[in-house]
């Protein structure tokens, strides 16, 4: 079911240096990691980014109807900022109230889960500014929902030369998103746990 004034946000600009090779084109049951978790996202959501630096890299994968919001980083830099400027970047881009915000690399994600996480939105209290998934006493950042009001927000933390993901949800009025089958949020992160899946 898709849900109004909610879109999908996927980062897909690290390096998956522990991987050893890009995580997001790896094949899951022949299908690339990123193009699977696009899809997945527009079984809920009609508008589906991904925020990357690589626009070449995944352009031919994706479905059509998803968008690369490209990453900018300055001519000085060699690299970009990590993941919580590529969220506040693609958040510039994007109008609708709430958004899902996923990384690219959950291949044990499902259709039912993200169902299930997208019907608590409806019981979120007026202060909360997101809702996210916990393995507590660590947030999973890239497994959950932001307010639009998150953008104001992450413009100040970012002012203060801060990065973290933790700190950010630590110090706001944030939800603990249920999740209802752990293994959903499952990271692929080395060689040895693609052997896993
Ligand atoms: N757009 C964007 N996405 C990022 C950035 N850093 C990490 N990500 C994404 O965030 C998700 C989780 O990333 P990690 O597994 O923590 O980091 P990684 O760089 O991909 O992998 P490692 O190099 O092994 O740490 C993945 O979907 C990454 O593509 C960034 O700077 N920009």
């Amino acid at each position: 079911m898709i849900k109004d004034d909610l879109s999908t946000i996927i980062l897909a600009g690290g390096y998956s240096r522990r991987m050893g090779e890009d995580k997001a084109l790896i094949p899951i049951s022949g299908i690339p990691l990123l193009k699977r978790t696009c899809e997945l996202a527009q079984t809920v959501t009609s508008q589906v980014y991904i925020v990357t630096p690589w626009r070449e890299r995944y352009q031919e994968i994706i479905p059509n109807s998803c968008q690369i919001i490209p990453e900018t980083y300055s001519a000085e830099e060699t690299s970009p900022h990590g993941a919580l400027v590529g969220l506040y970047q693609g958040l510039q881009q994007v109008q609708t109230e709430w958004v899902l915000v996923l990384a690219c690399d959950l291949p044990k994600l499902t259709r039912t889960e993200l169902e299930f996480w997208c019907q608590q939105l409806d019981s979120m209290g007026k202060d909360q500014v997101a809702l996210v998934a916990k393995s507590p006493p660590i947030w999973q950042p890239l497994a959950g929902f932001y307010h639009r009001q998150c953008k104001a927000l992450f413009a100040a933390y970012l002012a203060t030369g801060e990065r973290s993901f933790q700190g950010f949800l630590n110090q706001h009025c944030v939800k603990e998103l249920t999740v209802r089958d752990r293994a959903t949020l499952f990271n692929c992160n080395t060689p040895e746990d693609l052997e896993q899946i």
